[in-house]
């Protein structure tokens, strides 16, 4: 199935397109010029890449929603073809690999059911590798995001909004507005940040249709990312590896800064309309996702590196 076939059918099939409000920053095209597409462009990427991180080994860091799979209205039904798990798991195969979600670490591993990469839930905070893993499940915070109580009171506060869904990622939580009706997502709005002010160690991050209620602690997917570069199952150190991160959303971002930080790698944004930004190349949608993981395991096998 073509690009634009597989696109057309989860259309068909009622899924949303990937598509969300553009921010503005020009056209597509001179969007396109400073964020190239790491497909068309691919073979310049790997070698402009790899020139300038010459004996360094590639490892794959990929977000979840959005990435692997398309944005559909129910977050339970956010399930990846057997295209993409396949695609996953060809590239987990040449490279370290490891998904950074927002998500609870066992539900993303639910979606993608693969043994042989790295999971890593809750925004980074519940990382689990082979050789390590990560929990802030003795934090001061935890104890409050995860005994159920807040999940429960909010519910109850915005039970009377149609549509406002919550959804319990252990060390965060989401407040999923997309099936709320466009004059009524001010009214949840306004009703979960002043039911969070009696919560002083949470902050309210913005995702696709979703408020992101997090720990205030300084921890994030860029946090995450450079945790597990500094893994044995990585290389053991940023200064070994070139990473490569896809992500579609917000909290992406500080996984792309984080990128620039360490100075090397290939930070890849998933969108389909221009917006600002860390990332140097994009991909339009999860069907190019998957497209560029097909082309990267197969420029492995054919030892490009
Ligand atoms: O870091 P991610 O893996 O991208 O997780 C971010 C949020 O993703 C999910 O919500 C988003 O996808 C849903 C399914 O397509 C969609 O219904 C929702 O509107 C999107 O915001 C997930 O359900 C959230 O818990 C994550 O925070």
């Amino acid at each position: 199935m073509g690009h634009q076939d597989e696109t057309e059918s989860w259309k068909a099939r009622g899924h949303e397109d990937n598509r969300e409000p553009t921010d503005d920053v020009g056209s597509h095209t001179s969007w396109l010029e400073k964020h190239p597409s790491a497909l068309d462009g691919f073979e310049d990427m790997m070698m402009t890449s790899m020139a300038a991180a010459k004996g360094k080994k590639i490892v794959v860091l990929l977000d979840y929603d959005g990435t692997l799979s398309h944005i559909v209205p129910d977050p339970d039904q956010a399930f990846m073809t057997e295209a993409m798990r396949s695609a996953v798991d060809q590239v987990a195969n040449c490279f370290p690999t490891a998904i950074i979600s927002g998500r609870r670490r066992d539900k993303v591993y639910d979606f993608v059911k693969l043994d042989n990469l790295c999971y890593a839930g809750s925004h980074g905070l519940d990382i689990s590798t082979p050789s390590a893993s990560s929990k802030y499940s003795n934090h001061k915070h935890q104890s409050r995001t995860t005994d159920g109580k807040i999940k429960k009171a909010l519910e109850e506060e915005i039970k009377g909004i149609e549509g406002a869904m919550i959804e319990d990622n252990t060390f965060c939580i989401s407040v999923h507005y997309r099936c709320v009706k466009e004059e009524k997502v001010d009214n949840l709005k306004g009703t979960v940040e002043s039911f969070m002010k009696a919560y002083d160690n949470f902050r309210i991050s913005e995702g696709k249709k979703v408020m992101e209620i997090r720990p205030k602690i300084d921890w994030d997917k860029g946090r995450a990312l450079q945790y597990l570069l500094d893994t044995p199952d990585f290389g053991s150190s940023s200064n070994d590896v070139i990473p490569v991160f896809i992500g579609d959303d917000k909290t992406d971002e500080d996984a792309f800064k984080a990128i620039k930080t360490i100075g090397r790698g290939i930070p890849i944004v998933v969108s389909s309309t221009p917006k600002e930004t860390e990332a140097s190349y994009s991909l339009r949608d999860p069907t190019e996702v998957m497209r560029f993981l097909l082309q990267l395991a197969k420029w492995m096998e054919e030892g490009s590196v």
